[in-house]
C-alpha cells in the first residue's frame, strides 16, 4: 500500500509543531524518521493514523484522503505500534486476537484464529502462546504487539520507537523483523527512531525533522557528519562499516 504525506502541517492549540511535511513510502519500503527530543517524531505518526486532525495537507493511502475513511477501515489498513508494550492480563494469544477485532465481531472466526497462529508462528512466538503478557520480557512483549499489529493484516506500519526499551540483541531481531515481513508482506512502513545506526542498517530512507520541516531526506549510505551535526548539533565522527555502510560515533 502506498503512503503519501502532502503538505502537512499540525499545531498543538496554536503552537506549531509539523509545517509542510511531505514524503511517501511505497509498498515494501521501510522509512525511519529521526530528529532531537520534541521533533514531532510521535505527533507526525499520529497525524498518519488520523488520531491527530492536520491544520493543513493530506495523508493518502492508496489514493485516498484518510479522513475519507472511517475509523474502523483505517485500524485495518493501518497498525500502530506503540512506544512501550502495554502491560495486559491476557494471554499472548488473546493479545494477539485483539488485532483481528477491525475485521469483525467479537467472537473471533476460525479464519482470525488461523491469521493468530499464522503470526505467532512467523515470529517465533507459538512457544508462548499460553503466557501472560504480564510475565513475558520487554523484547518478547514488544513483538507481541508487533504480532497483534501483523495480525490486522495491514498495508501501513506506524512504529513509535520500537527498540527504545530493549537490549542490543532485541533491538536488532526487532528491526530485522519489521524489515522482514515490510519486504515480505509489501508494507508502507514508518519508524520512528532515535538511533541513527539501527536506521541506517535497516532502512532504505531516513527523515530528520527539524523546527518542524523536513530538514534532509538521506538514503543510508549518504549519511553525513554535516547532516548529523546540523540536525543535533553534536559533533560526529562517520567511519565505514566492512559492508561499506556509514556509522555514527562520537569522538573523545
Ligand atoms: N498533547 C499535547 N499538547 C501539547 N503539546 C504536546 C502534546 N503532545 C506533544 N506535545 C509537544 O509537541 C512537541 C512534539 O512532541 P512529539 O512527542 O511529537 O515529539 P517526538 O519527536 O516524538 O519526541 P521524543 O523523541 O521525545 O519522543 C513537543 O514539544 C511536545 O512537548
Amino acid at each position: 500500500m502506498i503512503l503519501k504525506v502532502k503538505d502537512l502541517a499540525f499545531s498543538y492549540n496554536s503552537h506549531p509543531i509539523l509545517e509542510s511535511v511531505s514524503f511517501c513510502v511505497d509498498p515494501g519500503d521501510m522509512v525511519a524518521v529521526c530528529g532531537v527530543n520534541g521533533a514531532g517524531k510521535s505527533t507526525l505518526l499520529k497525524c498518519i493514523h488520523n488520531l491527530l486532525k492536520p491544520r493543513k495537507g493530506v495523508v493518502f493511502l492508496e489514493g485516498r484522503n484518510v479522513k475519507d475513511l472511517g475509523s474502523v477501515e483505517i485500524a485495518r489498513k493501518m497498525a500502530w505500534i506503540p512506544q512501550k508494550s502495554p502491560d495486559m492480563d491476557l494471554t499472548v494469544f488473546d493479545a494477539v486476537l485483539l488485532g483481528r477485532l477491525p475485521h469483525g465481531s467479537r467472537k473471533p472466526t476460525l479464519e482470525d484464529m488461523s491469521i493468530v497462529e499464522d503470526v505467532l508462528r512467523a515470529l517465533n512466538l507459538s512457544d508462548l502462546a499460553t503466557r501472560p503478557v504480564r510475565s513475558l520480557s520487554g523484547g518478547e512483549a514488544q513483538k507481541v504487539t508487533l504480532a497483534r499489529a501483523l495480525a490486522t493484516l495491514p498495508g501501513v506500519l506506524l512504529c513509535d520507537e520500537p527498540t527504545s526499551h530493549l537490549d542490543l540483541k532485541n533491538q536488532i531481531d526487532v528491526m530485522r523483523l519489521l524489515r522482514e515481513v515490510t519486504e515480505n508482506r509489501g508494507l508502507a512502513t514508518v519508524v520512528a527512531i532515535h538511533d541513527v545506526n539501527l536506521a541506517v542498517r535497516f532502512c532504505c530512507k531516513i527523515l530528520f525533522l527539524k523546527n518542524g520541516r523536513i530538514h534532509a531526506v538521506v538514503e543510508p549510505g549518504e549519511l553525513s557528519e554535516e547532516v548529523i551535526e546540523s540536525v543535533y548539533g553534536v559533533k560526529v565522527n562517520i567511519i565505514r562499516t566492512m559492508e561499506g555502510l556509514p556509522l555514527c560515533v562520537v569522538p573523545l
